[in-house]
């Protein structure tokens, strides 16, 4: 049944400082940041400038130092099934077939033993993993890993999805319809995305909003809508968008915002 808007959540991360033991400096600095379902936030920005330890707030699994991470009012402390977390090299079962990966996602929401392997075969077909539910997760492809790991994220139904470079060791070609399918996901799911990427182009080919971080303390320091992710999912060519001067301009802008003020 479609939610009513009024229904809907939002992550919000408040004021959020975040300093690790032993560390001279904090690693995030009063920043905030806040992510409604139907959303797909990117938040971008060269390395170190505190993009995971960010996420890893909104995901229960760093505690910050000051601030307040919440969804809809209640506080973030732990980890929780209204968000499901996907890591570059995601953690798969490997003594676990595709479908068993998967089905153990259903296990843990409560879903009857009878009613698992439909969903996973459901789920799997969603990320394009069709034939494969029997295949071992040593005999899969980098991508259809990142694919297993997402049919696992979906499978919590969950109201976030929080990606950390999901796709970032994937090659060029696999990473393209890596996007393609995120933005196909992300359309379906009706939940709020919060995505870290270096890709400059991927955060504009996939953000409704993308957010620039810059170290030295880490925190925000640009931030822009984007439309250019409905015009992919609407079927427009890559190479179309990526020839549009509203997209070369943006690109430029957004490379500007990440390398400004950078001395190495
Ligand atoms: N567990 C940790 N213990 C101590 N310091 C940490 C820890 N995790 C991150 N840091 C430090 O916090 C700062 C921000 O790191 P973080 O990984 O959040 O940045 P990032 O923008 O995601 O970097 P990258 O793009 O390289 O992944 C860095 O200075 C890093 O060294």
């Amino acid at each position: 049944m479609a939610k009513r808007i009024s229904d809907m959540p939002q992550l919000s991360l408040d004021d959020i400082t975040i300093h690790y033991d032993g560390q001279p400096h904090v690693a995030v600095a009063q920043t905030s940041l806040a992510v409604a379902t139907g959303e797909f936030v990117v938040l971008t920005g060269r390395s170190g400038c505190g993009k995971t330890s960010l996420l890893n707030v909104a995901a229960g699994l760093v505690e910050p130092l000051s601030g307040s991470a919440t969804i809809d009012g209640r506080p973030i402390t732990t980890p929780g099934a209204d968000r499901a977390v996907v890591f570059q090299n995601d953690a798969l079962f490997p003594w676990l077939s595709v479908r068993e990966n998967v089905a153990f996602a259903l296990r843990m929401r409560g879903v009857a033993p009878g009613r698992r392997q439909a969903q996973a075969d459901a789920l799997l077909r969603k990320v394009r993993l069709d034939n494969s539910g029997d295949k071992r997760i040593w005999e899969l492809s980098g991508g259809m890993r990142q694919r297993v790991g997402l049919a696992r994220a979906l499978a919590a139904e969950p109201d976030f999805l929080l990606m950390d470079e999901p796709l970032g060791a994937l090659d060029a070609l696999t990473r393209e319809r890596m996007q393609s399918l995120l933005l196909d996901i992300w359309a379906s799911a009706e939940a709020g995305v919060l995505m870290v990427t270096h890709g400059i182009e991927e955060a504009l080919l996939l953000g409704t909003r993308i957010v620039v971080m810059a170290p030295g303390p880490g925190r925000i320091v640009w931030s822009r809508k984007a439309a250019f992710g409905r015009r992919y999912a609407d079927g427009e060519p890559i190479a179309s968008i990526k020839a549009d001067p509203e997209f070369i301009a943006a690109r430029a802008e957004l490379s500007a915002a990440i390398f400004e003020g950078e001395t190495v």
